[in-house]
């Protein structure tokens, strides 16, 4: 097995509030790893000291064998690890092809010289962008949709559009914030055979969801945070039986039936 991310002991406090705790973890090439957990558990930190919105107060990130830069996002995207968001962060009033453009564009190489003279590498390199965003958006499902403004989409639909912006950045990593949210069991079916697709294509995927069901059908490995610790990781059916994540996640033993 190959590593991709390792994290070593990443901690992050908001004030007094400790959101992560000497988290460490390690996934592989190729694996689909969930991270599950309670509410205000830690998931979404995670993501974000992961991908240079935040900064850890302590740990580090090691990324295809060197560590990432902390609190830089673009350098991270460059870096090859992209997200979607838990609450949907699309270019509302550009069209869905335009908002996968502009996940490419961090590949391109016409600097912003090259966009004012639109000189003939640029035109080209906007062709080939055109191109591999009409792609994408076929491969998400939603090529029909590439003229429509993307708040026009359905939810299920901006949320396969979110995919298809970040898949446009050339990640070796996607990183997934609950993308089942608000999905009826249809799009939820749907949506698991788009991501192991994209495992299959060789991008490595890691998922925060809160849909168990997906997460025990979909991910090689889980790991479960509770008040910012991890006090689990293992194949999925190993966690379903741990009881600490049977008292955390499922609320213990009183409210269990
Ligand atoms: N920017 C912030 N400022 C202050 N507190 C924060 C901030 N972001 C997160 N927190 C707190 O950190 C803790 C972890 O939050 P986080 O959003 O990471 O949890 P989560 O596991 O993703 O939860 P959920 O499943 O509800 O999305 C929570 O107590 C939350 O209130």
């Amino acid at each position: 097995m190959i590593t991709l991310l390792e994290a070593r002991n990443i901690g992050k406090r908001f004030g007094g509030l400790h959101a992560l705790t000497e988290v460490s973890l390690t996934i592989h090439k190729g694996e689909v790893y969930g991270l599950i957990g309670p509410n205000g558990a830690g998931k979404t930190t995670f993501f974000n000291v992961l991908t240079g919105s935040y900064t850890p107060d302590g740990g580090e990130f090691v990324f295809n064998g060197s560590e990432l830069p902390s609190g830089k996002p673009h350098k991270i995207v460059g870096r090859g690890i992209a997200r979607t968001f838990q609450n949907i962060r699309l270019f509302r009033d550009l069209t869905a092809l335009e908002n996968v453009m502009a996940g490419h564009h961090i590949r391109t190489k016409a600097g912003v010289w090259g966009v004012l003279t639109q000189n003939r590498f640029t035109r080209e390199e906007e062709r080939l962008t055109t191109q591999r965003a009409n792609e994408l958006l076929d491969y998400v499902g939603i090529g029909h949709f590439a003229e429509v403004v993307s708040k026009n989409l359905s939810y299920g639909d901006q949320r396969r559009l979110e995919i298809a912006r970040a898949l446009a950045t050339e990640p070796q990593l996607l990183a997934l914030d609950e993308p089942a949210a608000g999905m009826n069991a249809t799009e939820t079916g749907q949506l698991k055979l788009l991501i192991e697709q994209i495992r299959r294509d060789g991008i490595t995927v890691m998922l925060i969801e809160h849909d168990v069901k997906l997460v025990m059908g979909l991910c090689d490995r889980v790991a479960v945070l509770d008040f910012g610790k991890k006090i689990a990781e293992d194949i999925p059916t190993v966690v379903q039986k741990d009881e600490a994540v049977i008292a955390a996640y499922l609320g213990g033993g009183k409210h269990a039936d």
